[in-house]
């Protein structure tokens, strides 16, 4: 379960981000965060890994409360995260299957990080993670070589073979075109029931998360607005959310 609780945050001072956010994920949800540009998501998903700090409230995974993590506990946390970006974050001239394995890294000494020591069973697995994605037949090619919707799905295979209990999703689709988008959304979500996961992502395709998202938090302004199952999304809240009429979205 991931817990956040009365969560603020001000990058300058006078000037909250965030204020008193508190949302609960149980494992196997798949959660949208939506809102218009500015409204606080990124800053959100950045407080879940801790890639930033200095802000008020908890935030728990199975309990553990990661604001109080010291640097090994931190270490090991972030293990437990897996990311996935809007412009995928893969090393191009790599091959697909190294670029999955690089996922394992969390795990390894710097030295064995560095020599791409990896184990048979890690090999297997990541063999067995592209298959998962549908890119078997692509293991040995050139990540430069793949579409963005291809990219994408070596993303979320890297994620996994960290053995999350959390993948965070940047804008997972934003690069995408529609048919590739509607795969990544399909593949995030059947993996999050599959392996159990919290998947929390970032989007600004309302249909698409109306679509695919088991929750959705609406945040405007830095607050939240809506925390709900996604069929509870209705036009009145999103012209709350989004100060105007955008309910074509919707369609
Ligand atoms: N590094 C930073 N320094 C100062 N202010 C920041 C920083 N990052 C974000 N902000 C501010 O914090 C607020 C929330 O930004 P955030 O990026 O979390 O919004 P968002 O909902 O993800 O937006 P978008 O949909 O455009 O990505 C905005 O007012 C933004 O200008």
């Amino acid at each position: 379960m991931l817990e956040v609780k009365n969560l603020d945050k001000s990058y300058q001072k006078d000037h909250p981000a965030l204020t008193n956010i508190s949302f609960s994920v149980k494992p196997g949800t798949f959660v949208a965060i939506i809102g218009p540009s500015g409204a606080g998501k990124t800053t959100i998903l950045r407080s879940l890994n801790q890639l930033i700090k200095d802000d008020n409230g908890e935030i728990l995974l199975d309990g553990s409360n990661i604001r109080s993590a010291n640097k090994a506990q931190l270490r090991k946390y972030r293990r437990q995260i897996g990311m996935v970006f809007q412009n995928y974050n893969l090393i191009e001239r790599l091959t697909v299957i190294e670029n999955v394995l690089h996922g394992r890294l969390g795990y390894k000494s710097t030295l064995a990080g560095v020599f791409g020591r990896y184990t048979q069973a890690e090999k297997e697995e990541a063999m067995s993670l592209l298959k998962k994605v549908g890119l078997e037949d692509f293991a040995l090619q050139r990540c430069s070589e793949l579409s963005g919707g291809q990219k994408q799905r070596v993303g979320i295979a890297r994620s996994l073979i960290q053995h999350p209990k959390v993948i965070l999703c940047d804008e997972p689709i934003a690069s995408l075109d529609p048919a590739s988008a509607q795969t990544v959304m399909q593949l995030l979500k059947d993996l999050t029931e599959e392996y159990n996961l919290i998947c929390v992502a970032n989007l600004h395709q309302i249909n698409m998360a109306k679509k695919y998202a088991d929750q959705i938090i609406g945040i405007r302004k830095g607050q939240l607005v809506f925390d709900e199952a996604a069929d509870l999304l209705s036009e009145d809240i999103l012209r709350t959310l989004y100060d105007q009429d955008i309910t074509k979205e919707l369609e």
